[in-house]
């Protein structure tokens, strides 16, 4: 039986303190602490980036910095050179996104393989519309469009889901991933200081144990002089939901190894993934 782990990894998260008004300043951060990732743990093979990491994380400022995706966009220039250059997978956060067709700007995240290579995109699927009274209203549908299809990457390891932020909150999401094998679930994320106490570990944890699989999450770093302040706390947490490694608020990078043993292990022990009864829960659409 082939590995869905094809060997173990070392991957970082880059916990930025981006996401300033200065879009040069942001990517230009991005690039040196990826550098700086690799440099430190030169093992590192595939590092994350949180979202929105190079725009304000505001609605109102999502189309001004907005970029088509291609080989020209300033952005997926920086990222591509950074991917190939440190021979890393590279797990761009996310970036407002203009698709010139339809003029409608998504929450998109870029993935570059070792080649720098772009090997796949996710478009926001479920945007973050809430208002909590006393705490937070955010509403990413007044000028986003959400995407409209779930994510799965084939990396040189073997293949793992993306989600972005609130994507997280919904099981099915990287529940289907795994089914495809998927051996982690990786969200560039920006909860805030509301909803990140309460959900972030949580969340973290119950997308590892309900599919036993690694699950990444990286946040921006906190920035109280914008107006949205994200959690920080990027966290891997392994498939038996133990908090492998978990920032703080800052600007920090945190590194964890993902070992294919731990997922086998785990499955073996509580075979979950063989015991579904998708007879009795036919409204999802199970395929095994
Ligand atoms: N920012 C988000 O997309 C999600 C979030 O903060 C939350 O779900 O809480």
């Amino acid at each position: 039986m082939s590995k869905i782990l094809s060997q173990k990894i070392k991957v970082a998260l880059v916990q930025l303190a981006g996401s300033t008004p200065d879009k040069a300043y942001n990517l230009q951060r991005a690039t040196s602490l990826v550098e700086k990732a690799v440099r430190d743990q030169p093992e590192t093979k595939l590092v994350v980036l949180p979202e929105c990491f190079n725009s304000p994380y505001a609605v109102d400022k999502f189309r001004q910095y907005s970029e088509v995706i291609g080989p020209e966009g300033e952005s997926y220039k920086a990222l591509s050179q950074l991917a190939q250059k440190l021979k890393i997978v590279l797990v761009g956060g996310s970036i407002p996104e203009l698709e010139p067709k339809t003029n409608n700007v998504y929450n998109t995240c870029m993935v570059f393989n070792e080649q720098g290579k772009l090997i796949g995109t996710h478009r926001k699927a479920h945007l973050f519309d809430i208002d909590i009274p006393n705490g937070i209203t955010f509403k990413e549908s007044d000028t986003l469009t959400a995407g409209d299809k779930s994510t799965v990457i084939q990396c040189e390891y073997g293949k793992f889901g993306v989600g972005i932020c609130y994507d997280m909150r919904f099981p099915e999401l990287a529940m289907q991933a795994v089914r495809q094998g998927a051996f982690a679930m990786v969200y560039p994320g920006a909860f805030n200081t509301v909803t990140g106490p309460l959900h972030w570990k949580l969340l973290a944890r119950a997308r590892a144990v309900d599919n036993q699989v690694y699950t990444l999450l990286c946040s921006p770093a906190r920035n109280t002089d914008s107006n949205y302040h994200a959690y920080g706390h990027s966290m891997v947490v392994n498939p038996r939901g133990d908090v492998l490694v978990e920032a703080g608020e800052g600007e920090e990078i945190v590194y964890a190894e993902l070992d294919p043993a731990e997922i086998e292990q785990f499955r073996a022990g509580v075979p979950i993934t063989k015991q579904r009864r998708f007879d009795i829960y036919p409204d999802v659409n199970g395929t095994k």
